[in-house]
């Protein structure tokens, strides 16, 4: 049995890194595993400008752990009044590596997101001319719509056609968690790929139904049937370069996730590496550990990849049940749980 194993320092393609007392409670989780991370410009007010990215960089720079090496790779929030110039500006000067659609009001914060792609032609003409990539929670917000069915509607309705009318643009699908969505991106051409978290690699429908309601098991898009499941985790272990690692970490507050109305999101941060490993070896594929971490989402990206590398042993860690610093207490996933991998650097 493999008792250690090395691989060039992962990036994490899908982050929330939140902002103020959050930020400084949960950057080092993220520094200490990851290299770079794509950070989601869902605050409030969310990052429309080049200016707002570029403070916001600033404050994730300041707020980092003395001795970190980690680069935030910032994004830019779309909404209906996106301004073509700016974005091109922005990704020209460095400061945007990507946009990011939130059909309004899909998830956390996105009610400024987009009400429809349509009045995007500008933006997305000018991305596809400048090779900037276009990143997408993809699920319709249509309250008709099944909750369990609002990614697989969103390929039909909006993805579909979007990938038709812009064929060399460079979209992420992001967080996928159905076997609809998996398809879409096999069958689609080289310029498609999507991140997948490890809870839904992990866990199906059931866990936030388990005995109880555990609103700490739901993120949107929320899991789905086993099917489903165990086809986003066969994608991710494939070895395809079109899938990649994106936590899709998002911290709540304990009190904000255990209410009558909870947030959606889980804190996946501190054992990403871990949690993700585990799934890879129950799989019998670590030998694709390496690409999917640290090399296919570069390529996507056309950034070089890390140059150092990261160590993980088997050794077993259990996670705390909370993370506590100051005022903020979060609960991360796997709380309580013993995992059968450790980060050692
Ligand atoms: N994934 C989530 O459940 N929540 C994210 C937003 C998102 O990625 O959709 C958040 O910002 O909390
Ligand atoms: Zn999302
Ligand atoms: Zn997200």
């Amino acid at each position: 049995m493999t008792a250690q194993i090395t691989i060039r320092r992962p990036d994490d393609w899908h982050l929330h890194l939140r902002d103020g007392e959050m930020l400084e409670a949960v950057l080092g989780y993220t520094a200490r595993q990851f290299a770079r991370a794509i950070v989601m410009p869902n605050l409030t007010p969310p990052v429309t400008t080049v200016s707002a990215a570029q403070a916001y960089r600033e404050r994730i720079i300041a707020a980092l752990p003395a001795g970190a090496d980690f680069t935030p790779l910032m994004t830019c929030y779309l909404t209906d009044d996106a301004d073509p110039a700016e974005i091109e500006r922005g990704f020209a000067e460095g400061v945007f590596t990507a946009c990011k659609i939130y059909p309004a009001n899909a998830t956390t914060n996105s009610a400024h997101g987009v009400t429809d792609i349509r009045k995007l032609t500008g933006v997305l003409e000018t991305m596809q001319r400048i090779g900037m990539p276009l990143l997408i929670h993809g699920e319709v917000t249509d309250r008709e719509v099944d909750i369990f069915d609002r990614e697989a509607v969103f390929i039909e309705r909006t993805m579909s056609a979007l990938v038709r009318d812009y064929p060399a643009l460079k979209i992420v699908f992001e967080h996928i968690t159905t076997e609809d969505a998996v398809d879409f991106v096999e069958a689609s051409g080289p310029q498609v790929a999507a991140t997948i978290t490890p809870q839904h690699m992990i866990i199906n429908r059931n866990a936030i139904f388990a005995g109880g309601i555990r609103p700490h098991a739901f993120c949107l898009p929320v899991a789905k049937r086993e099917h489903h499941r165990l086809a986003v985790r066969k994608a991710g272990v494939s070895g395809s370069p079109k899938f990649f690692l994106g936590t899709d970490s998002a911290p709540h507050m304990i009190g904000r996730k255990e209410a009558a109305c909870g947030c959606a999101g889980i804190f996946n941060a501190p054992y990403a590496l871990e949690s993700y490993l585990q799934v890879f070896e129950e799989e019998d594929a670590i030998a694709n550990f390496e690409g999917f971490a640290s090399l296919n989402g570069p390529a996507f990206y056309g950034l070089p990849v890390n140059e150092t590398t990261v160590t993980l042993e088997r050794a077993e860690v259990v996670v705390p049940e909370s993370i506590v610093d100051g005022d903020i207490n979060v609960v991360p996933f796997h709380a309580g749980e013993t995992l059968r991998w450790r980060l050692i650097g």
